[in-house]
């Protein structure tokens, strides 16, 4: 049976991969380790919490001691590196957070890796899921981000982000560790946490507060289901060459503004309000710091080497996200209120 860690596996992206891995893969054991910090709590991955081929590990992986005991006694055979501190506005307000997660753990987790599989790094795969926004802001409307685009990132997160990318690509450079990456563009769908502008959007147009639109809603993202990005990690770990990089993205871009109102739209139509009447709430405020204009990502490379490809048409994925949030009241309000950071906090606090 092999043996993967997947890092932050309690989060928005990591839940949906470790159900994934868990459900599909009977001959591997997945350790979930995960801090649970604000953003990742166990009431994602409830369904499969009692699996035989499934472990959970509360842990921090800037902690290097913890990491040297987790990789001695479990003799991992591959790890997927998803934990990460991921929200831009968090990052402006204090980037330290940023590089302490983001840098420094990933590089913890790369020397447990390099120290534990020493003798034979051709059987084990270290795996780094990171984010479009290394590449910086595109201007060009013609212009898309390949794996050949040279970094430029622009705001505190993405530069942690791009700082960790280098790191894992010095490690198979200097140290031959087997390593693969991918770079994904906006993810959304169930369990995202309500900070993100789609679920802070359909929670506050259930509630009937403001839309705070940054700026004037004319940057664009590229966005992605949560589940097709599951499944394109799945793809790069099984098939992604050593050494390579592969972009993950929908060939789906939306300005925020045009987001927003269709969002609104479909909220309008599932709460039975009057056409028109979210769209009230639209509120245009004061723009993030540095706000990059576009991110577009070319996934050519995914597609045609690995097979992968999207499943769902934005619309088609909008509105089961929303139907998501609307069913799923109690998750929604445990986390906003921090309920469920405290519950598993204290359940876990002597593991
Ligand atoms: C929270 C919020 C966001 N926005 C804008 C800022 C962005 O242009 C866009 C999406 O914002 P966010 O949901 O924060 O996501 P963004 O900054 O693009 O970054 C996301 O996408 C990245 C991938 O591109 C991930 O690596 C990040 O972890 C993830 O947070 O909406 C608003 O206009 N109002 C808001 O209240």
């Amino acid at each position: 049976m092999k043996k993967i860690l997947i890092t932050g596996g309690a989060g928005f992206i990591g839940s949906h991969v470790v159900r994934r891995f868990v459900n599909r893969y009977s001959d591997y054991h997945i350790f979930n380790l995960d801090k649970l910090t604000y953003a990742g709590n166990l009431a994602n991955l409830k369904d499969i919490e009692n699996a035989s081929n499934y472990t959970f590990i509360k842990g921090d992986i800037t902690d290097a001691e913890a990491l040297k005991v987790l990789f001695t006694l479990h003799n991992f055979d591959g790890v997927i590196h998803l934990a990460a501190e991921s929200h831009v506005d968090r990052s402006i307000k204090d980037p330290l957070a940023f590089v302490h997660t983001n840098v420094i753990g990933t590089v913890q987790l790369l020397n447990a890796a390099k120290e534990a599989w020493k003798d034979d790094l051709d059987n084990h795969l270290f795996y780094h899921v990171s984010t479009d926004e290394v590449y910086g802001s595109l201007h060009n409307p013609d212009e898309f981000f390949t794996e050949e685009t040279s970094y430029d990132p622009q705001s505190p997160y993405s530069a942690s982000k791009a700082a960790s990318d280098h790191f894992v690509r010095a490690y198979h450079n200097t140290y031959k560790l087997p390593v693969v990456l991918s770079n994904c563009s906006n993810n959304y769908g169930p369990n995202h946490f309500p900070e993100k502008l789609i679920p802070l959007c359909i929670n506050n147009i259930k509630n009937y507060k403001p839309l705070p639109i940054y700026g004037k809603g004319e940057n664009v993202r590229d966005w992605l289901y949560v589940l097709d990005h599951a499944a394109a990690i799945d793809v790069v770990f099984h098939k992604g060459k050593i050494g390579e990089t592969y972009n993950i993205g929908g060939f789906n871009e939306w300005t925020n503004i045009d987001l927003v109102r269709l969002l609104c739209r479909i909220m309008d139509r599932k709460l039975n309000r009057i056409e028109g009447e979210s769209e009230k709430l639209i509120t245009f405020v004061t723009d993030r710091a540095g706000h990059d204009l576009r991110y577009a990502i070319d996934a050519q490379k995914i597609m045609n080497d690995l097979g992968w490809k999207p499943s769902l048409q934005f619309e088609e994925g909008l509105e089961k996200t929303v139907d998501w949030y609307l069913t799923n009241t109690e998750w929604l309000e445990n986390v906003t209120s921090g309920a469920y950071q405290d519950y598993y906090t204290k359940q876990y606090q002597h593991s």
